[in-house]
């Protein structure tokens, strides 16, 4: 009896919850018909570069973060929105994005946080190679790593950022979770490890702890490592869950980085002016003379506008012995006026200054 008005309540629910997806189903496609409309405005305006508007994305995902009633909590909503107009963009005109593969990466995921499942998303092998191949009009925008919480930069990012003449468009930050995987072989029995440089440093301890006398083989990124260890019957990888889902791997140990918050951020490079939104970043590459008290003063413009810098780092420039150029990032977008002010005089005071690109912060 109980379950049979189980039943009838069960039933009636799912009567309703029809009926809303019906309208959900209706204002989803009117939607992605006002998406089609927009592209037919942009058209007209004669833009033939990217539809995407990294701009307008985040104002539309921090909007409804803001709105929400739940009980769906605001990151879930951002991330059905983020779907959303990845879809609505699909239809207006499809995005090509390159990332740091293989497939599995934490670029991949990265890069998919970003642009959704509707953008068209390429594996390139390297660094340098989502560079040039954005620089080639092969992808309308890459995806690189920047920086890690626990391991400090990429410098290979850096490098290319000051040599090639592309934007940096937006940053994801992305939660990242190592794990020990193998296609079978118990950490007992493991004899090699195949782990990326950064992985192996974000998982130092761990690695000495659990497996001090296992042999560490150093590859080209996460994804790889699981390929490895798929070919490799006493080998094992640090890997994601993706990379190990992909390849058939079991997840031996889930969560063995070393810092439970461990994060990566990452830029999307392009060939695209963003707009400003209220809550943005600006990121910039300076040096100065090589005397003592010189890099105080070079920042001193950003103190004086109260300006936040959210980051500095120092790379050698590669050009003279013992020269250096610093990566800034600030708070605020190259237009809003003090913003502008202060990167004026900065220009003003370095022997060497590039705007890497102004864009949003990370939403979700
Ligand atoms: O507003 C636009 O410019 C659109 O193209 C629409 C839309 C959306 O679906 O809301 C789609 C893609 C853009 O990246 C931004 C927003």
């Amino acid at each position: 009896m109980a379950n049979k008005e189980e039943a009838k309540g069960l039933a009636a629910l799912r009567r309703q919850i029809d009926q809303l997806d019906d309208q959900l189903l209706e204002l989803l496609n009117r939607r992605a018909t006002l998406a089609m409309e927009v592209a037919q405005v942009k058209q007209a305006a004669g833009e033939n570069g990217t539809f995407w508007r990294p701009e307008r994305e985040a104002e539309v995902l921090q909007r409804v973060m803001a709105r929400n009633p739940g009980p769906l909590d605001s990151e879930t909503v951002a991330w059905l929105f983020r779907e959303l107009m990845s879809a609505c963009l699909a239809l207006e005109r499809p995005l090509t994005v390159a990332y740091l593969g293989p497939a599995g990466t934490f670029t991949q995921m990265a890069a998919t946080k970003h642009f959704g499942q509707g953008a068209r998303l390429t594996p390139v092998s390297s660094i340098p190679e989502v560079f040039r191949t954005v620089q080639a009009g092969q992808a309308d925008f890459g995806v690189v790593p920047v920086e890690n919480s626990t391991e400090g930069s990429v410098n290979l990012t850096l490098d290319h950022l000051l040599d090639y003449p592309l934007k940096v468009c937006g940053e994801v930050q992305l939660r990242v979770v190592h794990n020990l995987v193998s296609a079978g072989v118990p950490l007992a029995d493991m004899q090699r490890i195949y782990v990326h440089y950064q992985t192996r440093a974000q998982c130092r301890h761990w690695l000495a702890e659990h497996a001090p006398r296992v042999q560490l083989v150093e590859v080209a990124s996460n994804a790889e490592a699981a390929l490895r260890a798929r070919e490799d019957a006493a080998g094992g990888a640090i890997s994601t869950a993706a990379a190990a889902e992909l390849y058939g791997l079991r997840i031996l140990a889930a969560g063995i980085e070393d810092d439970a918050e461990n994060t990566t951020r990452f830029l999307v490079i392009g060939d695209l002016d963003v707009q400003p939104t209220g809550r943005d970043k600006t990121s910039l590459v300076l040096s100065s003379h090589n005397r003592p008290g010189s890099l105080h003063e070079l920042l001193r413009p950003l103190a004086a506008a109260g300006i936040s810098m959210t980051r500095i780092e120092s790379r050698p420039a590669r050009r003279g012995l013992w020269q250096y150029v610093f990566f800034l990032d600030l708070e605020g977008h190259a237009k809003d006026p003090a913003v502008a002010a202060a990167l004026a005089e900065l220009q003003e005071k370095a022997t060497f200054y590039k705007l890497l690109g102004t864009y949003p912060k990370a939403v979700i």
